[in-house]
């Protein structure tokens, strides 16, 4: 009970938050309606629960008409129409039981001319022309001067109309994986070589557990990988250095593809971020060595990442289009190998999924997910095309190194047989690669 109590606290704590620290900043609200939205289509939540504040069994604040209202109208923006035809409806019906009862919902209250209009510009993007036509004469009638209501007026003019925006459907995948909870998926679980194993790590005392979940792409979780005391220094910091994560060439755009707060941490600043990046060089049997300032590196600095509320990271390959021709990491290759450090639990949501082979992964605090993003055979491997579910409850720390090519050429080999997996590679080297 108490711990329920807690929960909801901390729910209700983080969703005021984030409204209220969106307060001053439009394009931040608009960016919170748009995480509503999105954790409603992954998690497949009903808007009347999420109005009266149940997220899948967590009690957080009742939404309101007003709510309703710009919710629907963000929806409407981004092309969501069966969403936003869901709230704008429900919006119109919550006004109507309204008795001037809600200050704060009846403050700019919108009319009901304007939200019938904007229904019917959803009807009209939907191809649904009679109904269309039908909410513009009543919401003409209701508040004749109003934007949305003139621009369905100019809308409903335009002949012949563009072709309905199709519902998308593409995230199917994403949003089942996402919503597998609890546990680690792997892709093909009859396979017989997925399976548990220790990875030892430079000495056979020093070893690991390892799930391997996917054999092509090579993809494995290790558990218990950094201890407390690391994951705790990695968190602490980079404590006031985390700045919004961003997307693109040279990482610089603030996107909607990726909500989180990030920071970077070298090997060199400090002992512990060194003696970790050594850990990961013995259990993958990669080179991680940063040669700075000049020279070329094999391991990209430690990513801090922070996820809040609904923070997520869409679909995406790690691997640059093209390898960055400046700065530190030139002459370095490309981001071979991946190796995530889960530094927190989450309560509910934020799995790494992978979308084409279907893995998903449960954050688990100081659990590692590893994997190739390059087939043995150094192709970019599409089938590596993965994601971070958004958070539903809670928060999300990660942490990011990347292996690169330079310094691996002759730690990551290819295969003897064309078809060769990492699996066998890994076999061949033990005996010393040679052909068979
Ligand atoms: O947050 C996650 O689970 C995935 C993060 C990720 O893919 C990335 O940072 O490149
Ligand atoms: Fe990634």
């Amino acid at each position: 009970m108490h711990i329920m109590h807690c929960r909801q606290q901390i729910f209700r704590q983080s969703v005021q938050n984030s409204f209220r620290q969106l307060m001053a900043d439009t394009n931040d609200i608009r960016g919170a309606r748009l995480s509503l939205l999105r954790l409603q289509e992954v998690y497949n939540m009903k808007s009347l629960d999420m109005i009266e504040g149940n997220y899948l069994g967590f009690k957080g604040p009742p939404l309101g008409p007003r709510d309703a209202f710009e919710i629907g109208q963000t929806a409407f923006t981004v092309g969501k129409l069966n969403i936003s035809l869901d709230w704008l409806t429900l919006s119109l019906q919550m006004y109507r039981s309204l008795h001037g009862a809600d200050v704060e919902q009846m403050l700019f209250r919108p009319s009901e001319g304007s939200i019938k209009a904007l229904i019917g510009r959803v009807h009209l993007f939907r191809g649904d022309d009679d109904e269309a036509e039908r909410l513009y004469n009543e919401a003409k009638i209701l508040d004749p001067t109003n934007g949305d209501v003139l621009e369905l007026g100019k809308e409903l003019q335009i002949k012949p109309r563009a072709e309905p925006i199709p519902t998308v459907d593409y995230f199917q995948n994403f949003s089942r994986l996402c919503s597998l909870e609890n546990r680690n998926y792997p892709a093909d679980p009859s396979n017989p070589k997925i399976r548990c194993r220790y990875r030892e790590a430079l000495l056979p005392y020093y070893r690991f557990k390892e799930e391997i979940l996917s054999i092509s792409p090579f993809a494995s979780v290790i558990y218990d990988f950094v201890s407390e005391d690391e994951s705790k220094h990695l968190k602490s910091f980079v404590e006031n250095k985390l700045e919004r994560g961003k997307v693109g060439g040279n990482n610089s755009v603030i996107s909607d593809i990726r909500t989180s707060d990030l920071a970077w941490i070298w090997d060199n600043d400090s002992t512990k971020a060194k003696t970790l990046a050594k850990k990961i060089e013995h259990v993958t049997g990669l080179d991680t060595s940063q040669r700075l300032p000049d020279g070329p590196s094999s391991g990209e600095a430690f990513q801090v990442v922070n996820y809040g509320l609904g923070g997520h990271y869409e679909v995406h390959m790690d691997p640059f289009d093209a390898a960055p021709e400046q700065g530190e990491l030139q002459y370095s290759g490309e981001r071979i190998a991946t190796f995530l450090i889960y530094l927190s639990d989450v309560q509910r949501g934020g799995s790494t999924v992978f979308t084409r082979v279907g893995i998903a992964v449960a954050p688990k605090k100081n659990m590692a997910l590893f994997w190739y993003n390059f087939d043995p055979a150094h192709q970019k491997d599409d089938l590596t095309h993965h994601a971070g579910c958004p958070v539903l409850i809670g928060q999300k720390w990660i942490c990011n190194k990347w292996i690169w090519t330079y310094g691996n050429t002759f730690r990551r080999r290819c295969g003897l047989t064309p078809d060769a997996t990492q699996l066998d590679i890994e076999e061949d080297m033990k005996h010393g690669y040679k052909w068979h």
